[in-house]
């Protein structure tokens, strides 16, 4: 197996607070990790710095062996990392298929592409079980939907990486295990490596091969599932507060 992604030294910072301090990890392909954390421990200022949509103030990323810290995120994305986030950010108005055949006009989907973007599009609603839902305007899709049709456009741009940030928050049981069986299968078949915040941890301790640690900006853990949850300082700083926090989601 090869590295997909490192970070070397994340720093971030806003104004006097230290939001990443030296976060070093690497990723190897077609892997699902997780990133594990309290509120505030930095998970998502993590992501937004892999992905490019804001700078580091020091460090480096370096994704399948070109240095992309201070690349714009559109030019990340035709590397072939792509991301979703906590919010789901449809365009509004438009229907589910219009949405993803969007995500399908980019340069690293045109240039991958077979077949017109309409067709893929339709492949990629097929993919993600939402094909019966096409037609309809993403104001009336539940929040599960919501999130397949972000994951769609994700995939529009034939990721090799792809991070998801608590994909599961806000869906019932119902929606919850079909869309991590849509995980398992995107990353068993197609070798999609994944990164995955998830505060649903009986879930995320499933789903992922290795979890990254993270409090107070600083990794202090990193292992299997099965050493994570033994680990002092990780029981001390999330696991304790983990019930709490999967009832805040239900
Ligand atoms: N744009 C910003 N300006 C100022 N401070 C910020 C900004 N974004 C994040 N922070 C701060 O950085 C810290 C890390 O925030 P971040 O959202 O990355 O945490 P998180 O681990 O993703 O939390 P959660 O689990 O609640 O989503 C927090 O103290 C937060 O208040």
């Amino acid at each position: 197996m090869s590295t997909i992604l490192r970070a070397e030294g994340i720093t971030r910072r806003f104004g006097g607070h230290l939001a990443l301090s030296d976060v070093r990890f690497a990723l190897e392909e077609g892997t699902v990790t997780g990133v594990l954390g309290p509120n505030g421990a930095g998970k998502t200022t993590l992501f937004n710095v892999l992905s490019g949509f804001i700078p580091a103030t020091a460090g480096t990323v370096v994704f399948d062996g070109q240095v992309v810290t201070g690349m714009r995120s559109d030019r990340i994305v035709n590397l072939g990392l792509a991301r979703t986030f906590q919010l789901p950010r449809p365009f509004i108005g438009m229907t589910a298929l219009e949405n993803i055949e969007v995500g399908c006009l980019g340069p690293r989907a045109r240039a991958r592409a077979r077949q017109a973007p309409a067709v893929q599009a339709a492949a990629l609603a097929e993919r993600v079980g939402l094909a019966a839902k096409s037609g309809i305007t993403v104001a009336n899709l539940s929040y599960g939907d919501l999130r397949r049709l972000d994951i769609a456009r994700a995939l529009a741009s034939h990721p090799r990486l792809l991070l998801l940030d608590e994909p599961l928050a806000g869906l019932g049981p119902s929606e919850t295990e079909p869309l991590l069986t849509l995980l398992r299968q995107l990353n068993a078949e197609e070798g999609l490596a994944i990164l995955i915040i998830e505060h649903k941890l009986s879930e995320f301790m499933r789903l992922v091969d290795r979890v990254v640690a993270l409090d107070y900006g600083k990794v202090i853990a990193d292992g299997t599932p099965a050493e994570i949850v033994r680990d002092a300082r990780v029981i001390e700083s999330y696991l304790g507060g983990a019930e709490e926090m999967e009832a805040e989601d239900a």
